[in-house]
Parts: structure tokens; sequence; C-alpha cells
């Protein structure tokens, strides 16, 4: 579904961040993009929607090339591709039901949304949406009276209205707790599962990303230099993403896990959560 050949990005500074990734992620698969800062993982990410300009290579979504799209249908194909990010984007001094229909802008255009008449058929979804992810009884509350948490679930649910065939996730645990790191990791999978979505999550925390998605590209100086599943993401293949550390010494089963039951996707977990 999505497909990524050459891809090359140099900034105006010089920096060659990407050089030349090739990725393809099949639909409905959740993929954990990991690697250390600076590797290029946040470029790649914005490359897909294009927030980010490639400086060279092909990107195509189902079967529209996004790389080689102008505004006007560059715009159109961003309703397919839900972006959740880190600092959650919301408008503060909205409600929760506002930011939510906010992802529909792509649809209802300016005007509309400007005067907030959205169709009755986007506010009932908004309304079903905010019940998934928990905040329901939410609604009217404004976005600067909410947690981090329950503001990224307002993200996740402003992405999912939008209809998407895909998620572009970039860091949506950065700010929070371990237990709510997992809970919204553990939100964004199961919705995925349920829509037959695919995502793509840049981040941080590796034994996250071993919990949760089903595969894991690791990025290191703007090349792909480990693509597996989580229990392939050894000791040896983190030396490879992020170079020399004992990571032996940090490893352990994944039985010793506590109370949450997650998917049983990885072999090992660091004992401390390995945020880089
Ligand atoms: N706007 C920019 N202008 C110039 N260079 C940039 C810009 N954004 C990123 N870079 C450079 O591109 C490279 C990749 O950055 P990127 O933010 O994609 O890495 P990352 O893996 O997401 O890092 P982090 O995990 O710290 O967010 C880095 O060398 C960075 O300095």
């Amino acid at each position: 579904m999505l497909y990524i050949e050459g891809l090359v990005k140099r900034y105006p500074t010089g920096d060659l961040a990407l050089k030349g990734v090739k990725l393809a992620v099949p639909r409905g698969q959740v993929m954990a993009l990991i690697g250390p800062s600076g590797a290029g993982k946040s470029t790649l990410i914005r490359c897909v929607n294009r927030l980010v300009e490639p400086t060279d290579g092909r990107i195509t979504l189902g079967n529209a090339e996004l790389t080689a799209l102008g505004s006007a249908a560059l715009r159109q194909q961003r309703r397919r591709m839900g972006m959740i990010f880190q600092e959650y984007a919301l408008v503060e001094r909205l409600s929760v039901m506002e930011n939510v229909l906010s992802g529909r802008l792509g649809y209802v255009g300016f005007w509309r949304s400007f005067l907030r008449r959205y169709p009755q058929a986007d506010i009932d979804a908004a309304f079903g949406l905010l019940e998934r992810v928990g905040l329901d009884h939410f609604a009217d509350k404004r976005a600067d009276a909410l947690s981090g948490g329950q503001r990224q679930r307002v993200g996740i649910a402003r992405a999912l209205i939008q209809d998407p065939d895909i998620l572009l996730v970039d860091e949506p645990t950065a700010s929070l707790d371990p237990k709510t790191s997992r809970q919204i990791m553990r939100l964004i999978c199961e919705l995925c599962s349920e829509k037959g979505l695919a995502a793509v999550i840049n981040i941080h925390d590796v034994a996250l990303a071993q919990m949760f998605a089903a595969r894991i590209v690791g990025l290191r100086q703007g090349e792909i230099v480990f693509d597996g599943s989580p229990a392939e993401l050894t000791a040896d293949a983190l030396t490879r993403i992020y170079g020399e550390e004992d990571w032996n010494a940090s490893i352990q089963c994944l039985d010793d896990e506590e109370d949450d039951p997650v998917p049983s996707k990885a072999s090992f977990l660091p004992q401390q959560s390995l945020a880089f």
C-alpha cells in the first residue's frame, strides 16, 4: 500500500537526512520506526505526506504517486494519511469536539469549518470516535484543560475521523508517563486492527515498539540497517542501529512484564524503558 523507493532528503543546510530509503508497508501493517536521534525518522514520516519535500525518490500510496502530485491533488491525498503528532497539535481554545471535527477540514472546506457547520454525519462520527477513545464525557471540554494522555486521544480521534488508509505517527508517547504511553500505543494498534489501517510509528522507546508493532525498521544515519520482527531485534541488531552498548545486560523475558495484557510480539524487553 505504501511504497517508498530511493528516497533522499537533503536539507538546504546540506544535511543529508535520508540516503536512498526503500520501504514497503502493506495494508494493515503496524510498523515501528526506531533509531538514534538524527537518524532521519521524522524526516521519513514527513516526506510521506510531504510536510517535508523529498529531494529525490518516489513515494506511492495505493495507486497515487505522492511525489508527483501538485498542491490540489496532494491536499486530496492527504485525507488518506492520518497524522498523529508528539505535541498533539490541538487548538487549545477549542473544545474537544471541535478539535476532532477539524480532522474533516479536508472534506468540508474552509468556510464551513470556520463557521463550525459540520454535517450531522460528521458530528455523529466524532461522538462515536470520542466514545471509542474513552473521551465521550469530554466533548465540550476545552483542549487546554486536558491531560497529555487525553490530548493524545483527541489527536487519535482527529486523525481517524479523516477516514485514512494509513496513520503517520510521530513520537506519540514522548511526553507521556510509561503507563499512559502503553495505553496510547495499545489504542493506536487496536484501532489499526479494527479498521484495517497501516501505521508508521516513529518511536524512541524500543520496549514499546517491541510490545506493540508487528514489524520494526531501524534507521541509522539516513539508512535502513534493520528490518524485522520484534523477536529478531536482538542485542546485535540494537548495536547495528544505535551503536555499541551492553544490550544483553538490560534485557529480560517478556513473561516478567506486569499487568497489561499486551500482544506478545516481543521475545525480550529491556528492564528499563529504552528511550534514546
Ligand atoms: N529543518 C531542517 N533543516 C536542516 N536539517 C534538518 C532539519 N530537520 C532535520 N534536519 C537534520 O536531518 C537529520 C535527520 O533529522 P530527523 O529529525 O529526521 O531525525 P530523527 O531520527 O527524527 O531525530 P529525533 O529522534 O531526534 O527526532 C538530522 O541531521 C537533522 O539535523
